[in-house]
């Protein structure tokens, strides 16, 4: 049974609601009868990442800012869905919350902006990359050593705009993230995952359900991608054995073809010096194990460092 009536939670940055009304839209497309006035509401939930734009995420507590909110809003029955990019879920959800949902995947890959090159190998030495990611600054210092990082906060419109006024010479912006804003032409350089390996799930959109709400998960099975969900899969996993949050810079991406998935991760220090890599393959129903011992190969791999990266 379809019910009556649909909210579905989000931030209110234009990224966010661009990907909310994605959702929305895959669900009138799918359910004709949600297209009937007021049976879908949008309600746009502020987030402490939201307001606080003057520190880096990792020292206010994680990704976990971007999707708080939104999951008490969930257990208290003020939502009824949540649509999030999937690299922003924690690994660990609330007890009572699930990813009921993850639509396909996006280009998952990094897009360069500035106005002093239009390469990141051709930046000046000394130029500033603004980011306050962790695994970004990571990955640009061990290919640009000669670059500096500039603490870059807030969505992606401010961060461009940001850009724009000078306070930093180029950033690193998710492709799909410009695309979404219908600005993927500004992206200067599209960073290959060769180059530079994404985020765990960027590029992925996922809906977050009541575990009890059986018909309402039901509803979703016409936006599911079953390789996308795969994919993601081995990539939480990969940093579910770490222990990953915000604080460890990380990198990972699966990909499936001729029906095999392969997953390359990578470990960093937050200056770039060192970095640790681990592989895995095998058949994509087994996604989770493939990602666990991938993380766990990074664990012991760093050895007696790994502890350092956690603090
Ligand atoms: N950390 C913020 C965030 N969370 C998800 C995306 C991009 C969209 C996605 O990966 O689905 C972004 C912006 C960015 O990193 O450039």
């Amino acid at each position: 049974m379809i019910p009556d009536r649909l909210r579905i939670g989000t931030r209110g940055s234009d990224m966010a609601l661009a990907q909310t009304h994605l959702v929305r839209d895959r669900l009138k497309a799918a359910w004709p009868e949600l297209t009937e006035p007021g049976r879908i509401e949008i309600v746009v939930i502020n987030t402490i990442a939201d307001r606080v734009l003057d520190r880096p995420l990792s020292a206010i507590g994680g990704k976990g800012l971007f999707t708080k909110e939104l999951e008490q809003a969930l257990l208290d029955g003020r939502i009824d869905l949540a649509v999030h990019s999937m690299k922003d879920v924690e690994t660990w959800l609330p007890d009572g919350l699930e990813i009921a949902c993850i639509l396909p995947r996006d280009d998952p890959r990094e897009a360069f902006l500035s106005h002093k090159a239009k390469r990141l190998a051709d930046l000046p030495a000394g130029s500033s990359v603004g980011t306050s990611s962790l695994r970004r600054a990571a990955q640009i210092l061990e290919m640009r050593p000669d670059l500096r990082i500039a603490p870059l906060r807030g969505n992606a419109n401010t961060r461009l705009r940001k850009l724009g006024e000078g306070e930093c010479d180029a950033t690193l912006l998710a492709l799909c993230g410009l695309r979404r804003l219908g600005m993927a032409e500004i992206a200067q350089e599209i960073i290959s995952t060769a180059e530079m390996l994404p985020s765990v799930a960027q590029g992925a959109l996922g809906i977050e359900c009541r575990s009890a709400d059986s018909a309402l998960i039901d509803l979703l099975t016409p936006l599911r991608c079953v390789t996308s969900t795969q994919r993601v899969q081995a990539e939480r996993a990969l940093l579910e054995a770490l222990d990953g949050s915000c604080r460890t810079p990380v990198a990972a991406l699966a990909e499936i073809e001729h029906g095999r998935l392969s997953l390359s991760g990578l470990l960093f220090t937050p200056d770039g010096l060192k970095r640790w890599s681990a592989t895995g393959e095998g058949a994509p129903a087994d996604a989770h194990a493939i990602g666990f011992a991938a993380g766990q190969a990074l664990r012991e791999a760093a050895g007696d460092l790994y502890a350092s990266l956690l603090q």
